[in-house]
């Protein structure tokens, strides 16, 4: 019984029908469909941008965290190598994240992380515990990163009318390259959740919808 159910097409193809409306929510936020049509808030803007560079900064502890699980657990040896590709260019983000601050006035020592940043952020720590299963947290990466991927390709589309000095930070997010690898820990997790028990599998579920919900609530805070 459980064979038939997950072997017609893959876990996150069924997830993503299932929790199509948070989904939805995540990736077309009004914040994103403002940056999409030209009436964003450049006040909105500095402040993601700000509240962004602080999450990202335990962001990667907890990629760092997943290719340490990869290491011990996984059955397949280029998982490591995805991830660190995913690590290394965060090393870039984090440079990308200065030069924009500076860019728009925004001074990174100062900015106090929001309520709903902290709670987003104890979240990943608990994800980095040792006790958590890999198949879980190479799940919660992914949904963390896609959300990032549709929301900025989207404002990049043709009928898109993305004002020119916000071009760069949805190319961030939004090129090729990036959907690729997005593509690429999609397989993954799916390739994990196809030998999941039951209850590793549920706790995945979980933790998806924890994280969308997590990231609706970023784009709130950051629309003030
Ligand atoms: C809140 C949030 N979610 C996802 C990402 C994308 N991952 C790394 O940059 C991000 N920067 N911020």
């Amino acid at each position: 019984m459980e064979g038939i159910h997950r072997d017609v097409g893959s876990t996150t193809d069924a997830w993503l029908k299932k929790h199509s409306i948070v989904y939805i929510a995540a990736t077309r936020h009004p914040f994103i469909h403002a940056i999409r049509d030209g009436s964003i808030d450049p006040n909105n803007f500095k402040r993601w941008l700000g509240q962004d560079y602080l999450f990202v900064r335990t962001f990667v502890p907890f990629a760092s965290s997943v290719l340490l699980k990869a290491w011990k657990e996984s059955d397949d040896s280029s998982d490591m190598d995805v991830l660190l590709g995913g690590i290394a260019s965060l090393n870039d983000e984090i440079s990308w994240f200065k030069r924009e601050a500076s860019k728009w006035g925004v001074q990174l020592s100062s900015i106090v992380p929001q309520q709903v940043n902290q709670n987003y952020c104890r979240f990943l720590e608990s994800l980095m515990g040792l006790e958590v299963e890999y198949t879980e947290a190479i799940t919660a990466l992914w949904a963390i990163e896609v959300v990032y991927q549709q929301s900025f390709a989207h404002c990049l589309e043709e009928d898109a009318s993305t004002p020119a000095d916000l071009r760069e930070t949805c190319q961030r997010w939004g090129n090729e390259e990036f959907g690729r690898y997005c593509s690429t820990l999609r397989m993954i997790a799916d390739r994990r959740l196809m030998k999941a028990t039951d209850s590793e599998l549920k706790k995945a579920e979980v933790t998806f919808l924890c994280i969308l919900e997590h990231e609706v609530e970023f784009w709130n805070m950051s629309r003030g």
